[in-house]
């Protein structure tokens, strides 16, 4: 096997496979781990740890008595590089999958045929198959001015040892948000720009509302429905020039304006696939094609780690001949924005049950207003919106935000996932005063 590109699910196939008795190559030119651990996930969560215990402390005062907090982004930064990334060092990231028997490679790969893929000056040929796990790139709009100026994406931000007096993002989407919010918690001026109608545009209205509303309260200004049309930078700084002929100004400028596939000088087409297409299509096995399989934010079905380490399990199984292999379902597809309240869904928003032709029904009830929620007051703010397929009973769709939005979303994917039929759910005993109890007066709101 030949495995390109080790981010999470090219690193969990490569070192299951080796397990398992394969001969595996596996290839990255960058960091073993890839984005979450070292740009993504992990240290963004950690800048969201410490931006929310700023946030609870400034709640203090109404609830508690009295406390101030001076943020100091340097713990965050020193944390970010001690604890997260060992100094964007994947050392044991790399022993630990040589350890699991791989062969690592540290090249850009570029495939040359089938099971063929060159890598530096070596070329490989692999008798059972490739697998295709090279993630996304920041996928930067072509706006005036923007292309040479020292923007940052996700890396320089995530690097980021002290923090600017105020920053543009451009982006209103799950990158966007979640860093906004830190900087802004941690007194940096924040302004977001966001392109469509909405922040959060993909998820539900509700939950546009909600983000926007709550990073207002924190200082944050929020500009929709409005393209950026030119940039400039010089010693101030960037301003931001907007079609409505506004500016926006910062000392740093965030491009959060979601990801591409990089297949420049991958070589798909020696495999029969388009270099030009958006994603790369994979069947329920995820195969991309005869000896060839595609898992992670390549395959376009959801740009999350899960996802990613989801896929990757399938095409273990499927590489090593299991019986009953699983195959790939993504109708119960869960994803977390870690704003505060943390906003989560599953499944299908109301519009896309609606646009499939589903006889819908919807619930809603609000965190504040359940006994928990309000128990909670500072920071409580929140809702449970169900989708339901009333043809089939089902759940098949939900949002849960709230303080404690993605952990609640927990038992809304087990129902969406399995199909749990409503009037089961509607019987279900949920305890009392926890956050998720506010499902059951969402369904008893259908
Ligand atoms: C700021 C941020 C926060 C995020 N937060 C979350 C979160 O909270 N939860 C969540 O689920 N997801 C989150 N994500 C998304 C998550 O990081 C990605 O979905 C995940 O990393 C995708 O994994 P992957 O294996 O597909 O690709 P990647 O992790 O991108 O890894 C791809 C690897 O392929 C390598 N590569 C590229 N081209 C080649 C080549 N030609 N040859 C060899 N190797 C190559 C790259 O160097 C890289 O190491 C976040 C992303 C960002 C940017
Ligand atoms: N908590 C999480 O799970 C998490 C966190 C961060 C990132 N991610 C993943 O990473 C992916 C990328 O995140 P992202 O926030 O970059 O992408 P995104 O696609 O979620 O959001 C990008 C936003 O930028 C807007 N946009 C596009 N062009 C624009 C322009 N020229 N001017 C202004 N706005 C513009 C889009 O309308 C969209 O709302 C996401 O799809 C997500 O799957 C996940």
């Amino acid at each position: 096997m030949v495995v390109v590109g080790l981010g999470v699910g090219g690193e969990e196939a490569a070192g299951r496979l080796a397990q398992a008795g394969l001969n595996v190559v596996g290839i990255d030119p960058r960091l073993v781990g890839g984005e979450c651990p070292y740009w993504g996930c992990v240290p963004s969560k950690m800048m969201i740890r410490a931006a929310n215990l700023i946030a609870e402390t400034r709640r203090v005062d109404e609830m508690a008595g009295h406390a101030t907090v001076q943020p100091d982004w340097a713990p965050v930064a020193r944390r970010i590089r001690d604890e997260a990334t060992d100094n964007w060092n994947d050392q044991v990231a790399v022993d630990r999958l040589v350890g699991k028997g791989v062969t690592f490679v540290r090249e850009r790969a570029t495939l040359t045929g089938p099971g063929r893929v060159r890598a530096g000056d070596r070329e490989f040929e692999a008798g059972r198959g490739v697998v295709i796990a090279t993630g996304t790139v920041p996928s930067i709009p072509p706006i005036e001015g923007l292309a040479g100026t020292p923007y940052w994406t996700n890396h320089e931000a995530i690097e980021a040892d002290t923090l600017p007096a105020s920053i543009v993002v451009l982006g209103g989407g799950a990158i966007g948000l979640e860093l906004a919010q830190v900087f802004a918690r941690f007194g940096v001026q924040v302004t977001v720009v966001e392109a469509a109608g909405r922040i959060l545009a993909l998820e539900e209205p509700e939950s546009s509302e909600l983000a926007q509303e709550v990073l207002e309260k924190d200082g944050i200004t929020v500009r929709t429905g409005v393209q950026a049309t030119g940039v400039s930078h010089g010693a101030g700084g960037f301003t931001v020039t907007l079609a409505d002929g506004d500016t926006v100004a910062g000392e740093k400028l965030l491009v959060a304006t979601g990801r591409r596939l990089a297949a420049e000088g991958l070589g798909l087409d020696a495999v029969g696939l388009d270099p030009k297409a958006r994603r790369i299509e994979v069947d329920e096995h995820v195969r991309a094609g005869d000896k060839l399989w595609a898992l992670g934010d390549v395959t376009g079905v959801g740009a999350f780690t899960h996802t990613a380490m989801y896929q990757a399990n399938i095409a273990v199984h499927d590489l090593l001949g299991t019986t009953d292999a699983p195959t790939a379902s993504y109708h119960a597809m869960p994803r977390v924005t870690f704003t505060d309240p943390e906003i989560g869904a599953v499944g299908l928003t109301e519009q896309q049950a609606r646009d499939q032709g589903l006889t819908v029904r919807t619930g809603t009830s609000q965190i504040p207003s359940s006994t928990r929620g309000w128990i909670h007051k500072a920071g409580n703010e929140g809702f449970i919106k169900l989708v339901v397929d009333d043809d089939r009973g089902v759940l098949v769709g939900a949002t849960s935000a709230g303080p404690t939005g993605g952990e609640v979303l927990g038992a809304l994917a087990v129902a969406v996932h399995g199909g749990v039929p409503v009037k089961s759910l509607l019987q279900m005993i949920y305890a009392y005063p926890t956050f998720h109890r506010a499902i059951g007066d969402a369904l008893r709101a259908l």
